[in-house]
């Protein structure tokens, strides 16, 4: 079906991130416990609590050519063990998609890995874009103790997300918390 949208627009608050008008999706801890390095502590938590680790919008544009999928994406603050909160992260399905982020609060990291293995992390700060060419799985991670890290995201609406990737081998390299200080390292459990 080639549905055709009628122009619409949408609020997305400045401080939150959230909209008024729709509803965003949720993951806590529970549907990403195996993603975090420490899964022993993933578990401990999990026994207590179950944490909202972020949130996005699905928009509802129609997955086809020539249509641009956008929201909001909130990452809260907190660790698990030394590892900072953080987005499951995919590759695009049509690996040959590019998407754009633009961070309008807090402080972070796009981490992003190829297939071929190359790597790399940008740093998100209010004001800051982070273009991801095409081919490169993506994640963003919070690393301010109090805030939450807030992005607009762009992309080509028929990219579709792989996970698959991603929940069984990780990133090759986690950003996680060392003195105080976020500092990459090799994923120990990448294989
Ligand atoms: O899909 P995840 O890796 O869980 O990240 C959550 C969301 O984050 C970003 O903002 C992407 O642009 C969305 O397409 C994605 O679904
Ligand atoms: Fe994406």
């Amino acid at each position: 079906m080639n549905e055709i949208l009628r122009p619409f627009d949408i609020d997305f608050d400045l401080t939150t991130g959230l909209s008024r008008l729709k509803k965003a999706s949720k993951r806590y801890l529970s549907n990403m416990a195996d993603m975090f390095y420490d899964t022993e502590k993933a578990g401990d938590i999990l026994k207590n609590e179950d944490p909202l680790i972020y949130e996005f919008y699905e928009m509802g544009i129609p997955e086809t050519v020539g249509d641009i999928a956008f929201g909001t994406s909130i990452v809260y603050p907190g660790k698990i063990g030394n590892e900072y909160f953080m987005t499951k992260g995919h590759f695009h399905t049509v690996l040959e998609t590019a998407e754009v982020y633009f961070c309008i609060k807090g402080k972070g990291y796009m981490l992003m890995e190829t297939p071929e293995g190359q790597w790399d992390a940008q740093e998100f700060a209010p004001g800051k874009a982070v273009y991801v060419p095409k081919r490169w799985a993506h994640r963003s991670i919070n690393v301010s103790p109090t805030e939450p890290l807030i992005t607009f995201f762009a992309f080509r609406a028929d990219a579709g997300h792989d996970y698959g990737t991603i929940e069984t081998k990780g990133f090759r390299k986690l950003i996680v918390e060392k003195d105080g200080r976020p500092v990459v390292i090799d994923n120990p459990r990448w294989s």
